[in-house]
């Protein structure tokens, strides 16, 4: 069963928010929606909640529509469960009754509810916990209860808005794995809106990538990190470095760019003359060694460096082009004002499109 989007577009007044939307989502597959503020992230998922209606397209599960232009299902009978950033959880109810509430709304037997709640409780690991009321638990504890209530009526489909955002740095990447274990021991299909792309990318099997209501890439994690296919997308993921340049020939796999008076080697078959913007990760850059297979060798010198624990940060001046940075692990230490030679290997190298305001979203992305 899967949950497909169609052209799904939404309007606030004037303001186009959803624009053309296509998207197919696989059963029991983890997907993020991932971008800046105000890029309709959460518009969509109250869309696919049906909190929220469609002026345009479609949202269907499977054969069954959800959504169109002038009818929304309501929320109850799409098989949801929703998971939002305050935890929303009843603060008169105690545990117990937090996560029974759906089901007694539901006229289920008083063994059937036991049964199911101590099921889900187990399974987010806080049994022996349901007399307390959420004043009595810890962030950590109210989110497992918050998500124990969404997959105690056995979802098909979990939808979690920000669910850590308001935890604590530390006890968000301990939730991102407990979220993670949940979510794929169900084997629910799950659609989590982050704006943080270490979340995204730690817990996703798919990443969608919003920009300004439209699908600016949608991956699996490695590939949007490695390979991201933009401006936006490369700038959203971390990488600074981008430079500008016309291809000067094609050679194999490989193109070789000539970027402000410097040649480098990139991946892509280009054509001459081509114009082309080049991503170089600053993971990717080598210190004073090089990696088998075509590159560039450059002469830098070190300008600034920030330890990070694991690794040193690094921003080199190099000759022609704007300064770059890069990241090694901490064993690399250099001094600032070093001379050093940097290899760019063609596989860190990429070329990036821009995408234009006025195109068609042609891709229908299909994510399993
Ligand atoms: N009820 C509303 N009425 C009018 N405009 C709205 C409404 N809800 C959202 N918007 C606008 O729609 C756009 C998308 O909002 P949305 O909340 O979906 O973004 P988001 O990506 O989830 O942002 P954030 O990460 O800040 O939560 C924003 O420009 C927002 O101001």
């Amino acid at each position: 069963m899967n949950l497909v989007l169609e052209d799904v577009t939404k309007h606030y007044g004037s303001k186009l928010v959803l624009d053309r939307l296509s998207l197919s989502i696989s059963e029991g597959s983890c997907v993020a929606l991932l971008g800046p503020s105000g890029c309709g992230k959460t518009t969509l998922l109250n869309a696919l909640a049906g909190l929220t209606d469609i002026d345009g397209g479609k949202i269907r599960y499977d054969e069954l529509t959800w959504s169109a232009k002038g009818y929304t299902m309501v929320p109850e009978e799409r098989n949801i469960g929703m998971v939002f950033q305050d935890f929303a959880l009843w603060p008169h109810m105690n545990v117990f009754e937090n996560i029974a509430f759906s089901l007694r709304l539901k006229k289920y037997p008083v063994k059937k509810i036991k049964e199911q709640v101590a099921e889900v409780l187990e399974a987010v690991q806080m049994n022996g916990f349901e007399k307390r009321y959420p004043n009595q638990l810890s962030g950590g504890q109210r989110q497992r209860v918050a998500i124990a209530r969404a997959l105690v009526t056995h979802p098909s489909i979990m939808l979690m808005d920000e669910p850590l955002s308001s935890l604590d740095a530390q006890l968000r990447e301990k939730m991102r794995w407990e979220i993670m274990r949940i979510v794929r021991g169900a084997g629910i299909t799950t659609v989590y809106v982050t704006h943080d792309q270490a979340e995204a990318l730690s817990l996703a099997d798919h990443v969608v990538l919003l920009n300004r209501g439209r699908i600016e890439q949608a991956d699996s994690p490695t590939r949007l990190y490695r390979e991201p296919a933009t401006v936006f997308a490369a700038n959203f993921l971390g990488c600074s470095n981008i430079l500008h340049g016309r291809v000067i020939e094609r050679c194999g796999d490989h193109s070789l760019i000539n970027c402000q008076g410097l040649d480098i080697y990139t991946m892509g078959k280009l054509l001459p003359g081509q114009e082309a913007k080049v991503m170089i990760r600053s993971g990717d850059i080598f210190i004073n060694k090089q990696s088998q297979g075509p590159g560039t060798l450059l002469e830098a010198k070190v300008l600034q460096r920030s330890f990070q624990g694991v690794t040193w940060q690094y921003k080199v001046a190099l000759e022609k082009v704007p300064d770059i940075q890069l990241e090694v692990w901490s064993t690399q230490e250099i001094e600032v004002t070093d001379s050093i030679q940097i290899w760019l290997p063609a596989e860190g190298c990429r070329v990036l499109r821009e995408m234009s305001d006025d195109s068609e979203p042609a891709v229908d992305y299909k994510v399993s």
